[in-house]
């Protein structure tokens, strides 16, 4: 284990087992697309692991797409007051969209997101997220999937960073606070 992690909550075995769940849940909730598949899209950078993995685990045509945004304003992140640093690639309207997230926390990335895929109008529009943290003030969002539930620690690991460090460990762990 790193030595600035205080506790392992995920093992890379546990992360497998539950991408391998939520990939064969999408196969199966999805299975009447399977002419045109799904379109997955994630958020840079952290979620970028979750869907190169997940992917690998949907038995169906999978399309990849990508969006930067950057929320800005007072300098904390999320702040809810967001701006697309980079769009997604090809268009939306009909298709059937799933946004894979690393972790929904205050979940103002997801609102601010799924507010601005919606309006595209996507055939459909769920959300997977490997951690939903379990926090009092979260918007009130509709996940499809979730993989875990997370204590209200600040966790890194597997995409997840602490100043753009930690995103490679292969498990997800507590950050130790006197690290931050
Ligand atoms: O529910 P919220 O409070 O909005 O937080 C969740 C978001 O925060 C993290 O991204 P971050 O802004 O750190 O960017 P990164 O993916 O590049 O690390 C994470 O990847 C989610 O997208
Ligand atoms: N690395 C990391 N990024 C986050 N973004 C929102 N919550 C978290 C968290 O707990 N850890
Ligand atoms: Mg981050």
């Amino acid at each position: 284990m790193h030595d600035d992690i205080a506790e392992i909550l995920f093992t890379e075995e546990d992360i497998a087992r539950r991408v391998d769940e939520i990939g064969a849940a999408i196969t199966k909730d999805y299975a009447d697309c399977a002419e045109e598949g799904v379109v997955l899209i994630s958020v840079l950078r952290g979620a970028a692991i979750f869907m190169a993995d997940l992917a690998r685990k949907i038995d169906l045509p999978v399309e990849m797409d990508y969006m930067a945004i950057s929320s800005y304003g007072n300098g904390a992140k999320s702040s809810g007051v967001v701006r697309i640093l980079k769009d997604l690639s090809s268009q939306i309207e009909g298709r059937h969209v799933i946004v894979a997230e690393d972790i929904l926390d205050s979940g103002l990335t997801l609102t601010y997101l799924l507010k601005n895929l919606a309006s595209r109008r996507p055939a459909s529009l769920e959300v997977a997220t490997l951690l939903r943290k379990r926090t009092r003030a979260q918007a009130k969002i509709d996940c499809a999937y979730v993989g875990f539930e997370c204590p209200d620690e600040f966790i890194v690991g597997y995409g997840l960073d602490f100043a753009e460090r930690y995103r490679n460990l292969p498990y997800i762990g507590i950050l130790k606070p006197e690290v931050y």
